[in-house]
């Protein structure tokens, strides 16, 4: 689902390498913890399988497409096939819970007798039934979390990213949210999640792929956060 191929990134004016190197495999359906030091590189990763960044060398294949064959005004299509779940939520402000789902679909032209379909039905799956009419600043930062996650899979997509969905969330609350990932992936989306939340990463024993200095240390199935950071 996801390959890079001996992937380096060098940006502009900066002379070590974010990502040095990289070679990884990511099958379909499966849930990947991306950890490290700041500046490791981790969404420097992330950005790259999103097109939004461009390696100075290797290749990247995402869902078998060889990203740097894929034109510019495809790139919006492989956007839409991949969730993005972010710290900051990044939810619209003046839209409720139910119009930031829908607007997900309504951004692709999706029919409204659909759109009125699986919206309810994917704010259920993160467990927000009940408060589909309230607007995100009525909402803790968990809900708002799950908003998110639900903005980001109404759409079926193949892949979800999340960039540190935990990092502005209490630990107790980190747990659902970490529930509802798991319920997506369950599906068959496979999931990459850049986090430093050694607690989380610890108790899902799933494969963790570690950065440091831009170079893969550690790749682990089952595996655990490693040392503190
Ligand atoms: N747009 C950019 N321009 C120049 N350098 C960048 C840019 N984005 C990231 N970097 C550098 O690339 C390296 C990797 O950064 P990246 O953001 O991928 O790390 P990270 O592991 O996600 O860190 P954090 O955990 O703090 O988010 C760092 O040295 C960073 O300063």
């Amino acid at each position: 689902m996801i390959h890079f191929d001996n992937v380096t990134k060098v940006y502009a004016n900066q002379n070590r390498p974010a990502l040095d190197h990289v070679s990884v495999d990511v099958d379909k359906g499966e849930f990947v913890f991306l950890v490290g030091p700041s500046g490791s590189g981790k969404s420097t990763f992330l950005r790259l399988v999103l097109k939004e960044e461009r390696p100075n060398n290797g290749s990247i294949h995402v869902a078998g497409k060889d990203l740097s064959k894929l034109s510019n005004f495809k790139v919006p299509h492989l956007r839409r096939r991949i969730g993005c779940v972010f710290q900051d939520f990044r939810l619209l402000p003046n839209k409720n819970v139910y119009e930031n789902v829908a607007f997900a679909l309504e951004v692709i032209g999706k029919p409204r007798r659909f759109i009125r379909k699986v919206v309810p039905e994917v704010i259920e799956l993160v467990g927000l039934e009940g408060k589909a009419h309230r607007m995100p600043e009525e909402l803790s930062g968990g809900e708002q979390q799950r908003v998110a996650m639900a903005r980001a899979f109404v759409n079926r997509p193949m892949i979800l990213l999340a960039d540190e969905p935990t990092g502005n969330i209490d630990p107790a609350t980190s747990i659902g949210i970490m529930k509802v990932l798991d319920r997506i992936n369950r599906t068959g989306t496979t999931v990459l999640m850049a986090t430093h939340d050694a607690a989380i990463v610890d108790s899902m024993r799933k494969r963790v792929v570690e950065l440091e200095d831009g170079k893969i240390v550690r790749d682990q199935s089952r595996g655990v956060y490693g040392q503190a950071y």
